[in-house]
């Protein structure tokens, strides 16, 4: 149970989607980047994986920080490896971020779940082993044929329904989109959803995040008459009390935060503020599945939903071990990409879903990655 040996190993893989200059993904030519895996090795042989930007566990952070807690520790003891871990933070002057403990508490899942020859969600404590998915449409952009016009977010919607989504939310536009953000550009996109799925799919929006109150105070009015099932994100989430006051004034649930800093001990401030009406956690926006399955408990004391942020396996698992969220996000998704290629260094979907709209949990153990360790090893770089 001793973890002997800390890894990563970075290898090239292919990707059509690209980052624009706020983070947010778009389609584009097929181009090499490059993907970490972490591995964690235990003395009885067993290990644990987890994937993330290279940059998340580069040498510095990885020598400095996750060997000296990690080494020598029983792998078994995850909450005390997350807090030593975490402890760590408030000195390193800001090099290690919650990414880190993410992709660490992850892969401690993945080598428990391994080891046990159990999925992570079965030690957890499994709630389900298929949840729905939404289908979570990429930012819009200026393509022709891609998510250009209100008309292009509803034929792409009308895909979606056929696929077998019985959810959909939709980014809207936003800069570099040469004339975004635009509150009526936002509700047009969202009427021609609406209009093209009809009135019994659920619809969410995940809007412009720097929308002033009075803006995000609009947005949130039209989606009412259009039957929407939150609104997301449309003001800074630095602001609590601007969410609390757009929540005062809304009927539509406001879900939040996703990006904020501060992990579950923030969310608990949003749900004492009365900041949001549904909470959001995400593994990566909160450092691991340990404070996702915490942030999860929390809400459900007070009553709340608590929608997981994020596609992937480790947030698969959050949402099959927890009553009180109703989705997976599942994207994100353009008409010019096809999601289910999947990834070149996993032999299969983490996250299938059938033509109903349910994604199931695979039974693999631990995190249920399919990797394809021979494609890593022949794309390994340096
Ligand atoms: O790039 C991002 O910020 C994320 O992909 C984000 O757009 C998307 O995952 C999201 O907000 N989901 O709710
Ligand atoms: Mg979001």
């Amino acid at each position: 149970m001793i973890i002997t040996d800390v890894e990563v190993r970075v290898f090239r893989t292919t990707t059509r989607r690209h980052s624009d200059s706020a983070g947010h993904a778009h389609p584009g030519p097929a181009h090499q980047v490059q993907q970490a895996m972490l591995t964690l090795r235990s003395e009885d042989g067993h290990e644990g994986h987890s994937f993330t930007a290279p940059e998340i566990v580069r040498p510095h952070v990885i020598d400095k920080f996750v060997k000296k807690v990690l080494i020598g520790q029983d792998h078994r003891d995850r909450e005390r490896l997350w807090h030593d871990l975490a402890h760590w933070q408030r000195g390193s002057a800001a090099q290690l971020t919650d990414r880190t403990l993410a992709v660490v508490d992850c892969a401690l899942w993945d080598l428990a779940g391994r080891s046990l020859g159990q999925p992570v969600h079965k030690l957890i404590g499994a709630y389900r082993d298929k949840v729905l998915a939404y289908g979570s449409i990429m930012c819009g952009d200026e393509l022709e044929g891609g998510l250009a016009t209100p008309e292009d977010y509803g034929r792409f919607a009308e895909t979606l329904v056929k696929r077998g989504y019985k959810g959909i939310k939709l980014h809207t536009w936003m800069p570099p989109v040469s004339w975004a953000p635009d509150v009526k550009m936002d509700l047009k996109a969202c009427a021609a959803v609406r209009e093209a799925v009809g009135p019994d799919i659920r619809l969410m929006i995940d809007a412009f995040h720097w929308y002033t109150r009075t803006d995000a105070l609009e947005l949130g009015r039209g989606l009412e008459k259009l039957g929407f099932d939150w609104i997301e994100e449309p003001m800074d989430e630095q602001s609590m009390s601007s969410y609390k006051w757009l929540a005062d004034n809304l009927d539509i649930p406001v879900i939040g935060p996703e990006s904020a800093a501060g992990k579950h001990w923030h969310r608990a401030e949003w749900v004492r503020q009365g900041a949001c009406d549904i909470l959001r956690t995400g593994v990566n926006d909160v450092g691991g599945i340990t404070p996702a399955i915490k942030t999860m408990r929390m809400a459900e004391a007070f009553g709340m939903d608590c929608e997981v942020h994020g596609n992937t396996a480790m947030n698969l698992h959050v949402v099959a071990a927890s009553k009180n969220c109703r989705w997976y996000e599942r994207g994100l998704l353009h008409p010019f990409l096809e999601y289910d290629d999947g990834h070149d260094y996993l032999k299969s979907l983490s996250d299938p879903m059938d033509r109903d709209g349910f994604v199931h949990v695979p039974d693999r153990p631990g995190l249920g990655e399919d990797i394809d360790f021979d494609f890593i090893e022949n794309n390994r770089v340096g």
